[in-house]
């Protein structure tokens, strides 16, 4: 809990959570290389999607994350949008905590402007940017990176937003989609929202 108030803080992590990553990285893949991979061809076990295809398409991958504009086409994850809307208005304090891909200029004013497209301008006013999520203060992060670290010992329990390629994730806090929000957090912060 924050010294200040007993209100919880819970910081939420935008790709693979928030906005669908996977979706528009094969879109634009596909549509790129007809040839090539399909998304069909299985689920991702591994975090990054360059890292689990074969390394000849490693340069593509990067280059359509690298894409100016990339991150402004991501789609929110179903019930995201209603789910961050009730956290807030039911008390919880949430921020937006989403990491840049540096090689890609305009992926941060990307996100900014997709926060306040698809979830409200007031959501864009509560993020955070930053490439070390240890740095920021929380009770709880919910982000789908199997293991979240930095340069600090982080103050927040890490609650995984369950993917294919977070199964041996070793954070034992796990929520399944956004339909299940109360029942994963309540317990953690240690009552229910306002
Ligand atoms: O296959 C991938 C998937 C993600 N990334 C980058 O990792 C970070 C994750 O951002 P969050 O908002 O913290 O989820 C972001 O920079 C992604 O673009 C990647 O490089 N490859
Ligand atoms: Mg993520």
């Amino acid at each position: 809990m924050s010294p200040l108030t007993s209100t919880p803080l819970v910081l939420v992590d935008m790709d693979g959570v928030l906005v669908d990553l996977e979706a528009a990285f094969w879109d634009a893949f596909e549509t790129a290389h007809p040839a090539g991979p399909r998304r069909t061809d299985g689920d991702r076990t591994v975090f990054r999607i360059d890292e689990q295809l074969d390394p000849q398409w490693r340069d593509a991958v990067r280059s359509i994350m690298a894409a100016p504009g990339f991150f402004g086409g991501l789609r929110p994850v179903p019930g995201a949008v209603e789910a961050l809307d009730e956290m807030l208005d039911e008390g919880w304090d949430v921020r937006i905590c989403t990491a840049p891909l540096l090689h890609n200029p305009t992926c941060a004013s990307d996100k900014l402007a997709s926060l306040a497209r698809h979830f409200g301008q007031r959501w864009a006013e509560r993020a955070v940017i930053t490439k070390d999520k240890t740095l920021v203060r929380g009770d709880v992060l919910i982000d789908d990176k199997p293991v979240v670290n930095g340069d600090w010992t982080p103050v927040w329990k890490h609650v995984v937003f369950a993917a294919t390629y977070n199964q041996a994730a070793p954070s034992p806090y796990r929520m399944t989609g956004w339909a299940s929000w109360r029942q994963t957090l309540t317990p953690l912060l240690g009552r229910t929202a306002a």
